[in-house]
């Protein structure tokens, strides 16, 4: 479980979180939603400690990470995988060194033993073969699993993804979402995923944050979306005709 207790986080004069507070629960899809700008990028990095909260505190199943140095946060930094925009895959690595490159940073393990984690990622996310190519060789779904195979490597208990939809066609959209929600169950992590894909919202929103100028203005499940009240997440997320007409069969 992670929870965040009122978060401020200002750049110069400009106050981007206003004050955030929430529950993030263990093998739940937690869903940080709202329009461009509203701040969902900065309080997935203030979560992880690329940026410090200017007020206010992160704690990992209790732990108050916040509050810790650099040499404190490392046991809590190997259990965090990551996947953020455009997956930052490194270029000239394969895909197998991709993999092993958080393993070879964090573990002691034979290059035996390294090997066969990224076998066993590889075949999770159905890439099974794939190792020795380059990301450039790979689609921007294909990617993604590289990125989200790299992600797991470590068996992190939270994993952090920044618009893991982004580029994607819809149907590779909804696979790589359905993946997310299947390893989450599987390895019961806390997972925080940044996302404006309405199909995301709809399909694996567990539990789901609304931000709208740097505050949380609603908060609830993808069950309780499409019957809020609440002007401003309607306007959101049911911006289109379609979504609109979706929501009355609802
Ligand atoms: N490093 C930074 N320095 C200064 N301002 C920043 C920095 N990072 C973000 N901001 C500002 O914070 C605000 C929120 O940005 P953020 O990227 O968190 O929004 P977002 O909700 O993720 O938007 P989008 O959906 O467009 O990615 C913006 O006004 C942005 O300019």
């Amino acid at each position: 479980m992670i929870e965040v207790k009122d978060i401020v986080k200002t750049f110069g004069e400009n106050e981007v979180l206003k004050g955030i507070s929430a529950i993030f629960q263990t093998g739940k899809n937690n869903l940080i939603i709202g329009g461009s700008g509203s701040g969902k990028t900065t309080m997935l990095k203030c979560i992880v400690g690329l940026h410090e909260p200017t007020k206010g505190q992160v704690f990992f199943d209790g732990e108050n990470f916040t509050e810790m140095d650099f040499e404190q946060r490392v046991p809590i930094r190997t259990q965090i995988g990551m996947l953020f925009q455009n997956s930052a895959l490194f270029d000239s690595m394969t895909v197998e060194e991709n993999i092993m490159f958080p393993l070879n940073l964090f573990t002691n393990q034979s290059i035996a033993e390294k090997r066969d984690r990224a076998n066993f990622c590889l075949e999770r996310v159905n890439l099974k073969g794939r190792n020795k190519l380059f990301p450039a060789e790979l689609s921007g779904g294909m990617k993604k699993r590289v990125g989200i195979a790299r992600a797991i490597s470590m068996e992190p208990k939270y994993l952090f993804v920044d618009e893991p939809n982004s580029g994607l066609d819809p149907k590779t959209s909804i696979l790589i979402d359905e993946l997310i929600a299947e390893l989450t169950i599987e390895y019961q992590m806390t997972t925080v995923v940044v996302t404006h894909d309405m199909n995301s919202v709809m399909g694996i929103g567990d539990h789901i944050i609304f931000l709208h100028q740097g505050q949380k203005w609603w908060e609830g499940s993808n069950k309780e979306i499409a019957h809020t009240d609440n002007q401003e997440l309607n306007d959101f997320v049911f911006a289109s005709k379609f979504m609109q007409a979706a929501k009355e069969k609802l």
